[in-house]
């Protein structure tokens, strides 16, 4: 099986254009640090009937997420350096809904991309956690906030990032029973009203390097705060993500995407 690997600031993923018969366990056989290619979740190419291209995102434990930030920016790349998609600006289909890619073309090349994510949703019947306040609350000793930006988003405080026990708490946090459907968690440290720097345990990935939709839902959530302004940025551990928050509530999220190689499975 042909496969492409690619990283949005480190955030890693296997595109596939076959067609996949068990997507699950193909993730969790694949995605294996060491023992396989490694990944921290595959996209897969698929048509659709209600925009340029459906992308599907498998994380790494073979379960399906409905949205993936950085997954999109490389997907994206992807199906427009591979003519499946002509014009740079894109409609592509997921389970969360419609995310509508540009892409910056600098002499020929992909430089970054732009995402339309939408709106990050703090509706009554969106939130992703089962509390009085959604956007203060406490789970498993932490001060929280949660969102949800196409995946469920848990923000939780951080005073120093180094010391954060985000492999500690985050798998507490993801599976606790506060989050009917799982949870994503970042620690944020707040710099100014314009930056953060953030840390993530991913639902169903794990630690990974960075997160879109979480980078995403962490600057919504500190901008309904009143804590950040409307552009911020959110430094990742191998990043910067730069997020947008339109008057009308819809969110940007511009960082790069790259490609590391191609091959065939054995
Ligand atoms: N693991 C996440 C999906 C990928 C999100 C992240 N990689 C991003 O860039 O948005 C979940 O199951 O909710």
């Amino acid at each position: 099986m042909h496969i492409t690997k690619m990283h949005g600031l480190g955030n890693d993923f296997i595109v596939i254009e076959e067609r996949v018969a068990d997507p699950a366990g193909l993730a969790r056989g694949l995605c294996r640090r060491r023992l396989s290619v490694g990944a921290d979740g595959l996209l897969l190419v698929e048509p659709s009937g209600c925009a340029d291209v459906k992308m599907r995102i498998i994380n790494a434990d073979g379960s399906e997420a409905e949205m993936c930030g950085n997954g999109v920016r490389c997907f994206a790349r992807y199906v427009y350096d591979r003519g499946i998609v002509k014009t740079p600006d894109m409609a592509i289909e997921t389970l969360a809904g419609v995310v509508r890619p540009r892409l910056v073309v600098e002499n020929g090349e992909v430089a970054a991309v732009r995402v339309d994510m939408g709106v990050p949703s703090f509706a009554a019947g969106d939130i992703p956690v089962l509390a009085d306040d959604p956007l203060d609350f406490e789970v498993c000793g932490q001060r929280a906030a949660s969102v949800l930006c196409g995946v469920p988003h848990t923000l939780v405080p951080a005073g120093d990032l180094e010391t954060a026990d985000v492999d500690g708490l985050g798998p507490r946090i993801e599976k606790d029973p506060l989050f009917p459907r799982g949870t994503n968690v970042n620690f944020v440290r707040l710099i100014d009203r314009h930056t953060a720097h953030m840390r993530t345990w991913e639902r169903g990935a794990g630690r990974t390097l960075a997160c879109g939709t979480g980078a995403t839902g962490c600057a919504a959530i500190l901008h309904k705060k009143g804590l950040a302004a409307n552009e911020v940025d959110m430094h990742v551990e191998a990043g910067i993500l730069h997020i947008e928050l339109a008057q009308d509530g819809r969110a940007f999220m511009t960082g790069a995407a790259a490609y590391v190689f191609e091959g065939e499975t054995v």
